[in-house]
This record gives structure tokens, sequence and C-alpha cells, in this order.
């Protein structure tokens, strides 16, 4: 006998119920499984097939617990970037859909923590001790949703607070040839926030380890890692994990930044990542580009720093500032990535390897450089100053390549270029060691009123140290208008430029009575 269609609905009725039965009997929830099968694997990229449902970006399971990411989701073939060691895997594995897209722990527990891209400690300290966990790929803030840059970011490098400054929620792009001290700047810029509550997140991709292991020692030396994540992708590691890391860390930061925090993020580097991008897109045949990199690489690099901002108050009033480092080779600026990174960000520190073989230290070529927002963000007291001392140096700058030809030079050059060179001499500072708002006016003010000009150029280090240290005896009514970021009163320039004029004496060389030294004329006092 033939079976009636209504016979089958009822045996599959049955059935249901039966399975529905069993489920509640059981406490367990039925849920589809789907799974594919490895069908190609090459250098950290996999290609996957029988998952159609698939959706891009998501995470997918493979055999020994590694992840990958759906990167290119075709008809009939996946291609997924491998985030983990991928050697025990082979053509044939069976995998499986996760429904998530990739995300990190974020949280206070990360703080003083150094973890790997996928949130894995990497310190011994046992497991991250974080409260939730957020999607690394996130929409930047809203326009809406963003304040002005006007709050300063103290670096502690007086070359920088002083001519380039930088605001909070500002991209400043660090750029340079290879070992003319990028990472230093950057650091520094860590170590001075210390006590000052801007969380900070170091994104070191795809370094040598030991360049990572020396970072970390000088944070943990100096006191800065109760106030700092570090998320550490090595060269060696799948192109996967250096890709996804400064998305996860961007992430971390953003979760303090939402919590109405100040926040300073570094990327070192970009030129890594761009690398990363390039290896990962040429192996899944993406169509390559100018210099070989694909061509979304532009919107790979400012999608993540479109996500720094300054949030408004209504919103906690958090910021997100980025510290972008990118690597050039024989100082071409003009290179694919160094381009795109300077068109995306607010300004750029670059660095000079002839500045550096000079001794010039932080190496950073002020004529190039600029801060295309910080300027707003200054505090008051740096911009009576600036200036001045910014036109100055220019002017040294041009001048000096004549004097090195040994040309005759009349006075007035001579003395612009003595001046410059002192100027240079006291912007000069050592690795690791920030100053503090006071002793920078200290020695701003002083140099911008000429005060220094008559201290042989030998002696200039020392005279700038007293003046470091005079910073520590400026009365406490001048030093409140200098901590609160107020205009200097003309009687608080006078007393500081009083105290220095004091503390300079000692440099200056001694002189037969009666014939000086002189109040330099060419020189206008300060303001
Ligand atoms: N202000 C400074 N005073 C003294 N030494 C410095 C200073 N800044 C950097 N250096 C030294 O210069 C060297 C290069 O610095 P750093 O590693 O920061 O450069 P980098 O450009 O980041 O290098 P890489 O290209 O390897 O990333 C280091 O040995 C560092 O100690």
């Amino acid at each position: 006998m033939k079976a009636s269609a209504e016979d089958i609905e009822g045996a599959f009725d049955r059935a249901f119920a039966g399975l529905e039965q069993a489920r509640e009997n059981h406490g367990t929830k039925l849920a589809p499984r789907e799974v594919g099968t490895v069908t190609a694997l090459s250098m950290g990229i996999a290609s996957v097939s029988g998952l159609p449902g698939i959706g891009f970006e998501e995470l997918i399971r493979f055999p020994g617990d590694v992840f990958g990411i759906a990167f290119n989701v075709d008809e009939d073939e996946i291609g997924v970037v491998l985030l983990g060691d991928y050697a025990h895997l082979s053509a044939g594995d069976e995998v499986e859909r996760t429904g998530r897209v990739m995300d990190v722990a974020v949280g206070d527990g990360l703080l003083g923590r150094v973890i790997d891209a996928l949130g894995a400690p990497l310190d011994g300290g046992g497991s991250v001790d974080a409260g939730e966990r957020m999607p690394i790929e996130r929409p930047a803030a809203h326009i809406m949703d963003r304040a002005p840059v006007t709050v300063p970011l103290q670096t502690g490098l007086k070359v920088i607070d002083a001519l380039i400054p930088i605001g909070r929620g500002q991209r400043e792009l660090i750029l340079g040839d290879r070992q003319t001290g990028k990472t230093a700047i950057a650091i520094d810029a860590i170590l001075n926030q210390r006590g000052k509550d801007v969380v900070c997140v170091y994104c070191a991709i795809g370094q040598r380890a030991s360049s990572v292991a020396k970072v970390v020692a000088v944070l943990r030396d100096q006191g800065a890692m109760s106030h700092t994540v570090v998320v550490v992708t090595e060269g060696n590691e799948a192109p996967g994990l250096a890709y996804i890391a400064p998305y996860a860390a961007t992430s971390i930061a953003e979760h303090f930044m939402e919590a109405g925090r100040d926040v300073l993020i570094v990327y070192d580097d970009l030129t890594q990542h761009a690398r990363a991008y390039r290896e990962l897109s040429l192996l899944l045949r993406r169509p390559p580009g100018r210099e070989a990199f694909p061509g979304d690489i532009f919107y790979v690099h400012s999608r993540l720093l479109e996500r720094s901002t300054r949030l408004r108050k209504e919103l906690g009033g958090g910021s997100l500032t980025a510290l972008p480092i990118i690597e050039t080779e024989a100082q071409n600026m003009s290179a694919y990535i160094p381009t795109n990174l300077i068109s995306i960000t607010d300004g750029q520190i670059v660095l000079s390897p002839t500045l550096f073989e000079l001794g010039v230290l932080p190496a950073v070529d002020v004529g190039k450089s600029v801060s295309r927002v910080g300027g707003k963000a200054q505090r008051a007291a740096y911009r009576a100053v600036a200036g001045d001392l910014k036109l100055a140096y220019a002017q040294f700058e041009e001048l000096e390549t004549f004097a090195r030809f040994g040309a005759r030079l009349d006075d007035g050059t001579r003395k612009s270029i003595e001046h410059g060179r002192r100027i240079r001499a006291c912007l000069n500072q050592a690795e690791s060691a920030p100053v503090p708002v006071p002793a920078q006016i200290a020695i701003l003010l002083a140099l911008a009123a000429g005060l220094l000009d008559d201290v042989p150029i030998d002696r200039i280090a020392d005279a700038e140290r007293t003046l470091r240290e005079l910073a520590a005896v400026i009365p406490a009514e001048v030093r409140e208008h200098l901590d609160t970021g107020d205009t200097l009163s003309d009687e608080d320039r006078a007393t500081i430029l009083d105290m220095a004029r004091h503390a300079i004496a000692a440099f200056l060389p001694p002189t037969t009575p009666g014939t000086g030294p002189e109040p330099e004329p060419g020189h206008r006092e300060a303001r």
C-alpha cells in the first residue's frame, strides 16, 4: 500500500516530537554544526570548502584549536587566514564554523600584562583576568560623537612638546629610517604618562623577540608597566597574527577610552603590518598594486587610525591618541606606505639619520615635522615661545649649510647660527629621561630670551641641566600656572627669567672688569 502525504507528514511530526522529548529529557539544546573540509594549505593560509553559509571575517575552528578568519568568501571555496601554528594541519582536515567574529579580552585586568594578538599571556603571569570581550574590528566613533582636540598629551621630550605638540585624540606618525630612535620616542612618551592617569597600549608588530623584551624591560624598570598593556606578535609568527594585532590592541584601548579615560596607543610598526597584509593578499591571489601591496592597503590603515579620537563630554570625554610608527628606506617619504600614512594622520615626526649620526638626539628633523592639530592643544606657556624658537631653528638649519663651507659670515648671520646651535643643544635629550613641564618652560624661556647665547657651546649641556633642576625651586604660584596651562603673566615670566639668569651666570666665560657680559643687544627680551 502506498503511503499518503498525510501519513508521511504525520510520521515526520512524530519523529520531531520524539526528538523534542529527548532534548527535554536530557536538558540539552540541539544546535546545527556546520563543518567543512580543508582543501589546500599554504604559508598562513588555508582553502576550505563546504561552508556555504559562512560570513565575511567569521571565525573558523581548525583541529588543535587553531582559529582562522574567513577572508575570501567565494561561492565554493573560502580563503582563510590562519591565526596560529598551522604545522599540524593537512588537507582533508575537518573545520567548523563558530558563528562569531574575532574578539579579544578587554578590561583593567590587562594593565601590566604582556599578551599576544589573541589575548593569551606571554609574561608567565597566569591567565589574563579580563571582564569582557570585544570584537577586534569595530566602527570608528561617529563624527557627531567626537570633540575637538584641545588637551595636550605631554611626551616629556622638549623638542616635541615645544615644536611639534601632540593633543589627546590626535594621530601623529613617527617615521624614519631604521635605527634612528623611533621606538625610543614612543617609549619616552609612555614613560612620561606615569602618574598622569593616561593608559598606554604598546603594540609590537612583527618585531624581533629581543627588541620587544628590551622595551618591556625598560617599561618595567621605569615603573611604567602598571598603566600599560603590551600586545606582541613576533616576526616568525603567522602573518595573520601580525595583521590582527593592531586591531586587537585598538579594541583594548577603546575599552578604556569608552570608560572615559585618556589612552595612548603606539603601533610599532605599521610597515611590518603592511608587509604582513601584502603577504596574505598575495597568497590569497588578490591582485597586487603599487609596490605589490593590494589595493585596499589604504583602507586597512585608515579604518584602524580612524578609531583614534576624542569623545564628547556626554560620552565620557575619553580619548585615544595614536603614535603609529613607519620605517622609511633611504629617507624616502614618498614611498607608498609612508605617503598613505602621512595623509591619514594629523602630522608627522620625521627622524633623520644624519642628525642621529651627529649625535642630535632625539634626531627629529624639525623642518620636515609637523603637528596639524596639536598647536591648539598646546599649553599657553609653550605657545608664547614656540613660534620664535621654531623660526630661529629653521633659519639656523638653512644657514648652517653655508657655515660648513667656511664662508665669511656677517655678524647677524653668525649670531643666528650661534643661537640655533644652542637651541639644538638644549633640545637634546637622553633616552628614558622625560622632562616635566616646568623644567621645559624654564629652559625654553631662557633660550628664547637669548640667555644661553654667551654660554660656551661645550657647557650648554651643563647649563641646561642646571635650568632643569631650577624648576624644582620655582615658586608654587608660578608652578601652578604652568601646570594648569594658563598664560604666564609678565611677572611669572620675569621671575623665571631672573632665576635662570642667576643659575646660568656660573657658565658664562670670565670677563675683564667693565667689559661685560653685555645684556645681548641683538636679542629680544622675552615677552
Ligand atoms: N635620545 C636618545 N639618546 C641616546 N640614545 C638613543 C636615543 N634615542 C635612541 N637611542 C638609541 O638609538 C638606537 C636606536 O633606537 P630605536 O631602537 O628606538 O630606533 P628604531 O628606529 O626604533 O629602530 P628599529 O629600526 O630597529 O625599529 C638604540 O640603541 C637607542 O638606545
